[in-house]
């Protein structure tokens, strides 16, 4: 079966630097696919290529089969793309706009209608179609800015940081959007925010200096950033000695009086076991929650174990 992307060896330079070094990955079905990674890592560059903006150095980008080198308008057919800004006419209405967008696609005249009514349906913008796109929230920007991606059906839709700037209710409307869109559409997220692949990809791929550190499933991943601290409010905490005799525990940390982190190494019973003596020994325990490696850690991790450097989904 042909896949829906096909990356092999990709690799691009500015100049003499490289930003992207052999890239490979493939995406077989739909679903999300996460790409994540610090500032500077890679992402715009890989996804600029992508979607036919950039010219790769060397390598190779096929798009359901399509060489994108060399027939660019036939493969980008397949491609629905979401800058980190979205090309949006401000003084448009949502309709204008949508219809500008479908034309652009090629979407042919007498399907315009149908492909307007549905996509505005599937992005929830059919009450809002006669407005001004400069008077929407930013959320419904994004949504208007998610519709012109995949008003002509592309098989892979690729989203560059679309949670980016909203406010948290927003960003939960989008997030819900994307995962409904990932149903029928190979989706690849861009993001440097580790909680956002974790809530809704079921793949991911980590970049790091160009380079691809991590490449698996989201459950693969989570092995990887296994809790290894808890972080505990005590009223009448005992002394970092006490604590530190509890078996399993490796270290403490006093970030304040009450507030404490317990470094355990592997040992999930120690939350167990620090409940059952805050009680015996009056503590007062008031709040207690696993912590996960933060995303520097989780990279500096990851950039040790021989990663597979080949995606495929
Ligand atoms: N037009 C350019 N000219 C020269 N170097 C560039 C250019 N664009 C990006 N770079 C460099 O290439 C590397 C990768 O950048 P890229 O923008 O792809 O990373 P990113 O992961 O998308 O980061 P961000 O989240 O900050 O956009 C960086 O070192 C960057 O400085």
């Amino acid at each position: 079966m042909e896949p829906i992307l096909r990356i092999s060896g990709l690799s691009h330079r500015y100049s003499s630097t490289w930003a992207i070094r052999d890239i490979d990955m493939e995406i077989y079905q739909n679903g999300i696919v996460g790409l994540l990674g610090s500032n500077g890592a890679g992402k715009s560059t890989t996804m600029n290529i992508l979607c036919g903006v950039l010219t790769q150095t060397s390598g190779d980008v096929f798009i359901n089969g399509v060489d994108l080198r060399k027939e660019p308008e036939k493969a980008k057919q397949f491609i629905g793309f979401l800058p980190q800004t979205p090309p949006l006419y401000t003084e448009l209405t949502v309709d204008e706009y949508l219809t500008h967008c479908a034309i652009l696609r090629s979407v042919e005249k007498e399907n315009l209608k149908s492909a307007l009514d549905e996509v505005k349906h599937r992005c929830g913008l059919s009450h809002i179609s006669t407005r001004l796109i400069r008077n929407l929230s930013g959320g419904y920007r994004q949504r208007v800015g998610i519709a012109q991606a995949i008003i002509h059906r592309p098989k892979l839709v690729v989203l560059d940081e679309p949670t980016n700037g909203l406010d948290p209710n927003q960003i939960l409307e989008v997030r819900g959007l994307i995962k409904e869109i990932a149903v029928e559409h190979a989706v690849i997220l861009s993001t440097h925010i580790l909680s956002e692949v974790q809530y809704l990809c079921k793949d991911i791929m980590m970049i790091e200096g160009g380079r691809i550190v991590f490449a698996d499933t989201m459950e693969a991943f989570d092995s990887y950033v296994a809790p290894n601290s808890l972080l505990v409010v005590m009223e009448e905490a005992p002394s970092a000695d006490t604590l530190s005799q509890l078996g399993g525990v490796a270290r403490v940390e006093f970030l304040t009086e009450r507030q404490i982190r317990i470094h355990f190494n592997g040992d999930k019973a120690v939350a167990e076991r620090i409940v059952l003596a805050s009680a015996q020994y009056g503590w007062r325990l008031s709040e207690i929650g696993m912590e996960k490696n933060s995303l520097n850690d989780t990279f500096a991790q990851l950039s040790k174990v021989s990663a597979s450097k080949k995606i495929k989904i």
